[in-house]
Parts: C-alpha cells; structure tokens; sequence
C-alpha cells in the first residue's frame, strides 16, 4: 500500500518505519526541514532502541522515503496518517492546532480517495471534526478512521511490530477492509469499533494505566508506616491474573508525554460534559505530589537542604529514552534548587534534553555516574538505568561524602544493601536493614 505519515515524532516516525517494513511504501512528511535532512541522512533525531537500523534499511530498499511536500506525498498515496502532536493547553485539554493546520493541508491536496487515518491522541469527537475541516476544503471522496497507538518510548519498535491490539474505529466498511489488511500481519487481536469509541478506547486505557500506578504508590505509602514491603505486596497482587503484574511499581510518579498530558486531556472532556471525573483527578493528586517524597526523604536525612551537595542519578522519565517531556526529574530538581541545595546530575542520555529544560549555576551536568556521586551528601535515583543497577554500592558510599542513599525507583535489593553502610530510603520497602543492622528509613 501507498501511505503517507505526517509528523515524524515517536508516533510518526516509528509507525512510518515499521509499515514500511512490513513491504508499504511510505513517505513521512514533516514541517522541520532540520528534522527532514537529518532523516534523509539516516540519522534518527530520537534515541529508541532498534530503530536506526530498520529506518536505513527500508530506505536503502527504497520503500521509505522524508520529505517537507505534503502536497506530493499525499498525491502520493492511498492512506495519509495523521501522527502530529497534541500537547496540553494551560487548561489541560488536547491543542488541536497542529491536527487542524495538517487537516486542512489535507482538504486542500487531496486529489482522489484518500483513508485518513488518525493516530494522534485526540478528545472524542475530534475525528468527526477533522472530517469538516477537510471536506470543507474538497469535493473529492474520503473515509475517516481513528487508530490510536500504544506504543511506549524505549520499545517502540517492539510494540509497534508485536501490538496487543489494533483498534480501528471507523463507519467505513471500505476503509475496514483496507486497514485490516494493513494492519493483519501484526495481529490477529483487531478490534473494529465506531470513532468516539476508538478515540476514548486510548485515553481510557491511558488513564487506567496511570490509576494502577498512583494506586500502588499510595499503597507503598501506607506500606512504609506500618512495615509491609510493597514490591511483595504488588507481586503477590499481580499473581491475580485480575489484576495483572504489570504497571504495580511504585516509585517516583509517572511522567512523559502521555500519561500527564492524557489524564489531564481526559479530565477536560468529562468537564465538558459536565461529569466530575473525581477518580481521575485524584489519580493526577496523588502523583503530582509523590516525587516530593524524595524531598521529604532528604530532609529526614540531612534537615535543612541548604548548600548540601545533592547527587542525581537519572533525568529521563523513565530508562531507555533521552525524553525529559514531564519527568518528574524536572519538578524534584527545581524543588531542590529553590531550598539551596547544589545539585551534581548524571544521565546516560537525556543530560542535554534536560538542560533545555531547567538549567541553573548550581547545576553540574556530569558525564559519569561515579563522579556526580563523588563527595555527595546524597545520592537520589531518579530513573531505573541499568547502569545503576549495577554499580559497586560499597564502591559508591566510600565515594560519597555520607552515605545517603534515596532510591527513587526501588532499584537496589536486600542482597546489596545489607553489605553497605548506607542509609538507606527505597519506596514502601523500610524493613530492608544495611551493615549496621539499621532498617531502611521511613519519615
Ligand atoms: N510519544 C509517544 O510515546 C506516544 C505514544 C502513543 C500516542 N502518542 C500520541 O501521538 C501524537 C504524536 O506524539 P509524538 O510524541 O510522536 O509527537 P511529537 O511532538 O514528538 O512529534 C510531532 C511531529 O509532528 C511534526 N509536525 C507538527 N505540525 C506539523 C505539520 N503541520 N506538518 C508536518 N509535520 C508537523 C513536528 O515537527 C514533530 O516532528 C500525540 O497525539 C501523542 O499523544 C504518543
Ligand atoms: O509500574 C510502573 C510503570 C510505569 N511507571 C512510570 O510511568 C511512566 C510511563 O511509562 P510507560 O507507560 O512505560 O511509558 P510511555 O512511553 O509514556 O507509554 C505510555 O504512554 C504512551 C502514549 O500514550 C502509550 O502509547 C503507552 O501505551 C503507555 O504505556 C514512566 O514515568 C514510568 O516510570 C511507573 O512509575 N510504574
């Protein structure tokens, strides 16, 4: 088949990418013409695990191609994939700038029978509106669809060739018959449904993932008052194939470009409809405020933050990706500067991102992991890299200058803490004990 991709973020560029490996032809259009020659040249401008190689691969093949002329590329093709951003508004809802500017290049190079296909996250009813922006622009014959994508950042690729579903929402049998056909060699688990179905089909999927996870934060809360550990508590619950094992770790919060900015999307098109979406709204509390239980932690530790010396290992909202969009890295840092601390960060990847982002004379961006651990008065972990886990901790606490240790992302075990002198906070664990014989601290 003949399609064309617009936008080439995760969404667009991963998708493009593994249709085009599947034997499509495809054509991926953006607006940045940077973005576009840097592609053209092989290069990928995001870090996601796997991807280079396909890309260059397809294109050496000659079935995937970048460009910036839409107009082309949808004269083109036979299905045009709308896969731009959606961000958040001040107010929380979706800015559907960026999809209303590309629907409307659409009505105006259409030439012939088009599938639109969106596979940005849109507030229900969005599709029927793409509908009128471009039939007010062209007389010729089009069938709109709405098919949300789940693909997760660090592995993308993976998800994106080996779905655990495919949701096609359209009143269009036509345009059902051609993106099962599309979509059959990577699942058999294709749901057909309406659009406003589709469309809530992501937000609430989203939405449930993001209330497992702010569930099991509160119970790690609960868990480190009255001694229970939550990794058993969360391994014990996900035996229960009810509940599933997946999406239980507690930690610091969800962050990144989707759960933040989906929950509070979703928030906004229950508002409009007049319901109070209560459940969801505390989903969003309860995670907005558990990345300052690193804050508390230190505190417990050191009293006032002022001129300390505080270690951060990881930036990016989770491992795997350079991505900083709402990590919760962000939030924890700028809450550390503003209490006087001075701050020695480290990540494998995402450093430069995240100086885009909040950048201060009090910050040192350091290129290693030991050497923003070197003299510390504290050590945070922030995401769960694999590199961290498998550092030296012995090694690590005679670098620092005390050994105060808050693991963010319950990345350390038993087994390596016992051997250390650390002081040691993880989340809703406190019956681990370090050398000393000292249970892991609870505030
Ligand atoms: N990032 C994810 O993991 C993920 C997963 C599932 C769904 N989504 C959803 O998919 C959508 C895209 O997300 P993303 O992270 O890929 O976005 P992104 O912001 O990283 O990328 C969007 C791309 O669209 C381009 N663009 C904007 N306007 C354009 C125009 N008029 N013409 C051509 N190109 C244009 C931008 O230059 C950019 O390269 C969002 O709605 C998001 O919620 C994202
Ligand atoms: O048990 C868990 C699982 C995740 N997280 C955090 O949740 C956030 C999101 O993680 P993840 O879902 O793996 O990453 P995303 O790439 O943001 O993917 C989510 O958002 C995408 C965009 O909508 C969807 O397509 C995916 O299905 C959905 O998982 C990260 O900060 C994680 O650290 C936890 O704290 N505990």
């Amino acid at each position: 088949m003949n399609i064309t991709v617009i936008g080439t973020g995760y969404v667009g560029l991963v998708s493009g990418v593994c249709f085009s490996e599947l034997g499509n032809n495809v054509i991926c259009v953006d607006n940045n013409v940077e973005k576009v020659n840097m592609l053209t040249d092989g290069h990928v401008p995001i870090y996601e695990p796997g991807l280079k190689d396909i890309m260059n691969a397809n294109m050496k093949a000659g079935r995937l191609s970048f460009t910036t002329n839409i107009q082309d590329a949808i004269s083109r093709s036979d299905i045009i994939i709308i896969a731009v951003g959606t961000p958040s508004l001040p107010n929380g809802e979706a800015n559907l700038s960026f999809i209303e500017l590309v629907a409307r290049e659409i009505g105006s190079y259409m030439d012939n029978y088009k599938i639109i296909m969106t596979k940005s996250t849109v507030p229900v009813g969005t599709n029927d509106r793409i509908q009128e922006w471009i039939s007010s622009l062209t007389n010729h014959p089009f069938d709109m669809a709405s098919v949300p994508e789940f693909l997760r950042e660090g592995t993308a690729v993976q998800d994106t060739l080996y779905p655990d579903r495919i949701v096609i929402g359209t009143h269009s049998e036509r345009a059902v018959a051609t993106l099962k056909e599309l979509h059959q060699p990577l699942t058999d688990q294709i749901i057909v449904t309406d659009i406003r179905s589709a469309e809530m089909i992501k937000y609430a999927s989203n939405a449930f993932l993001a209330t497992k996870i702010s569930f099991i934060n509160e119970i790690s809360n609960i868990c480190e008052k009255v001694g229970a550990d939550v990794s058993r508590v969360a391994e014990g619950m996900g035996y229960d194939r009810r509940i599933g094992a997946s999406f239980l770790k507690a930690g610091i919060g969800y962050g990144g470009s989707c759960f933040p900015k989906d929950t509070q999307a979703l928030i906004q098109i229950a508002g409009n409809v007049d319901y109070d979406f209560k459940l969801l709204k505390s989903v969003v509390e309860v995670n907005k405020d558990q990345r300052f239980n690193v804050i508390r932690k230190l505190e417990d530790a050191l009293g006032s933050l002022e001129g300390k010396e505080i270690a951060i290992w990881g930036l990016a909202f989770k491992p795997d990706t350079d991505d900083v969009r709402d990590a919760p890295a962000i939030e924890i840092i700028q809450r550390l500067l503003e209490q006087g601390a001075v701050i020695r960060a480290y990540d494998p990847i995402a450093t430069e991102n995240f100086r885009k982002e909040v950048d201060s004379p009090s910050i040192t961006w350091e290129e290693r992991a030991m050497k923003a651990a070197e003299g510390a008065d504290a050590l945070c972990v922030l995401t769960e890299w694999k590199e961290f886990m498998e550092v030296n901790l012995t090694d690590l606490a005679a670098h620092m200058n005390q050994p105060i240790l808050i693991d963010g992302r319950n990345i350390y075990g038993e087994d390596q803490i016992k051997d250390t002198s650390f002081q040691y906070y993880s989340v809703g664990r406190p019956g681990l004990t370090n050398i000393d014989g000292r249970k892991t601290a609870v505030i």
